[in-house]
């Protein structure tokens, strides 16, 4: 399993040590980080570019899973991209062309507090898959 997550602009420095944090835990995973451009469209074809595998948008208007069906849901794709909108949000071409929206709760989150919850939920899945206890239910 390899999993990539595209985002726009580097990470905001008071979070970038819990990105790290989980970065060093997660050798499955990849952040690429694109340009932030002058409209989303122009951002939505950047983040395209840099998407690979089964395709899943973050979206508060997509589906919400359990942690184990998030887990489930990994295990089915060996390469997976998560796009992350912006500031701005998605535009109406990555959604069209992602074969999977998620939402991560019905809030709408700064694009760096999703990324952090992208990531804690991706190490979650991971120590399910691997039936450690830090998941409990
Ligand atoms: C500040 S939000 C953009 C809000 C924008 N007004 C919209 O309607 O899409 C920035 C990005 O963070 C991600 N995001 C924010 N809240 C989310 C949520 N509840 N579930 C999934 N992704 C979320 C999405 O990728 C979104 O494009």
């Amino acid at each position: 399993m390899k999993i990539r997550i595209v985002a726009v602009g580097k990470i905001s420095t008071i979070l970038k040590e819990a990105q790290e944090h989980y970065l060093q835990k997660l050798r499955i995973l990849e952040i690429v980080e694109v340009k932030k451009q002058r409209t989303k469209e122009d951002e939505g074809k950047k983040l395209l570019e840099k998407a690979k595998g089964y395709i899943v948008a973050l979206d508060e208007r997509g589906r919400e899973m359990t942690s184990k069906e998030f887990a489930s849901f990994l295990q089915k794709h060996p390469f997976i991209t998560f796009i992350i909108g912006g500031a701005d949000g998605l535009s109406e071409e990555v959604r069209e062309k992602s074969n999977f929206l998620l939402s991560l709760s019905k809030f709408t989150l700064q694009h760096d507090i999703a990324r952090i919850v992208l990531l804690e939920q991706i190490y979650r899945a991971d120590q399910i898959i691997k039936g450690t206890p830090y998941h409990r239910d």
